[in-house]
């Protein structure tokens, strides 16, 4: 039996060769921190691409200068970013990859020089800055950048847009109670703190149709902060606004100790794909082949998504092809020695 992993799967008119998705990472490693693709981020990319990832998703990548979690980010902040961005998406797609880029601000985390942004003037920890308190004109300007970069992504080849509402950065902040004390219709009530997530989706809706994905935090491990059971409801409303898949992760709102063991989000991802009737991504100390097909088996997500074991196995489908008793198409390049 073809394990199902390696199954296609399609999402609008989008179809990926396997339901291997090489999950956003930072690599924090432009040298000349002008947010543009350098050769690292193509050998970097393309050779998950030569190792069969069905789905590369690009880092965090900025939308405004300001919302780069360091200086050494990639970013999209400007029309100057879609020559190296499609540059990058080709070569990807000349392996039979698709790509994704994840659209991002990282609010009151960004390292950055000048002022950082955020819903209220209240610091990550005692080692950050305290940003500024957006006042609305701040929070109009981040949302049309948010449009602006899902335009580029088109034009740069993009396959996926995934709008990154997760680990504490600017949307993650709204969203929380813990990080957003605003009194006016961007906070308080749950209504008013997914107002700006639903604005930016909203925003990209106009220039992407293609499919968009959401990552979030599934939960705050806080007390006072967002639970699972809350991102059941949002993801649910998400679905109605359109958008095509949830990848679940969770924590980093706030500086919390999260006790991870293998497969340790998948719960949630599960909870969500039934909770809210939408496709899910499952993350997390997923390093196995057995691993990610039992996942999918037992339809507790829809796609794997790898962080670390891809950083260290750009091979991973052909390892865990071997690992389940089946095999892969190689690249057209390798196909004399695969
Ligand atoms: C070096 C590194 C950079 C990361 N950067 C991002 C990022 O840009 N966006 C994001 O949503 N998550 C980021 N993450 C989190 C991963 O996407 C993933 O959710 C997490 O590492 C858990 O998966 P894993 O156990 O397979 O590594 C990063 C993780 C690592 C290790």
């Amino acid at each position: 039996m073809q394990a199902k992993l390696f199954s296609t799967y399609s999402i609008k008119d989008l179809t990926l060769k396997n339901r291997i998705v090489m999950a956003p990472m930072c690599m924090y490693s432009s040298e000349n921190e002008d947010g543009k693709v350098e050769d690292f981020h193509i050998t970097h990319y393309v050779s998950r691409a030569v190792g069969q990832v069905g789905l590369i998703i690009q880092e965090a990548t900025a939308v405004t200068p300001q919302g780069r979690i360091s200086s050494k980010d990639l970013g999209i902040w400007s029309d100057d970013h879609i020559e190296g961005l499609s540059r990058l998406t080709k070569q990807i797609k000349s392996y039979g990859s698709k790509t994704g880029i994840q659209l991002a601000h990282a609010g009151r985390k960004a390292t950055v020089e000048g002022e950082i942004l955020a819903p209220s003037a209240i610091p990550f920890d005692e080692n950050m800055k305290t940003p500024k308190e957006m006042t609305r004109e701040d929070i109009h300007d981040v949302i049309e950048a948010f449009k602006q970069g899902a335009l580029r992504a088109k034009k740069a080849g993009f396959d996926v847009v995934e709008i990154h509402a997760a680990h504490g950065y600017l949307i993650n902040e709204f969203l929380s109670p813990l990080s957003n004390k605003r009194t006016d219709p961007y906070g308080g009530s749950a209504e008013n703190r997914y107002r700006f997530l639903r604005e930016v989706i909203e925003a990209v809706k106009e220039v992407w149709n293609g499919p968009l994905f959401v990552r979030v935090s599934a939960s705050d491990y806080h007390p006072d902060g967002m639970t699972p059971e809350d991102y059941v409801t949002l993801s649910r409303w998400m679905k109605e606004q359109g958008v095509d898949l949830i990848d679940v992760s969770s924590g980093a709102v706030v500086p919390a100790r999260i006790h991870a063991y293998p497969g340790y989000q998948v719960p949630f991802a599960e909870a969500i794909k039934h909770g809210a009737d939408i496709p899910t991504g499952a993350v997390g100390l997923i390093t196995t082949g057995i691993q990610a097909e039992e996942i999918l088996q037992n339809n507790r997500a829809d796609l794997i998504f790898l962080a670390r074991e891809l950083l260290r196995d750009p091979y991973f489908p052909k390892t865990a092809a071997k690992e389940l008793g089946t095999a892969i198409e190689p690249p057209k390049q390798y196909d004399r020695g695969w």
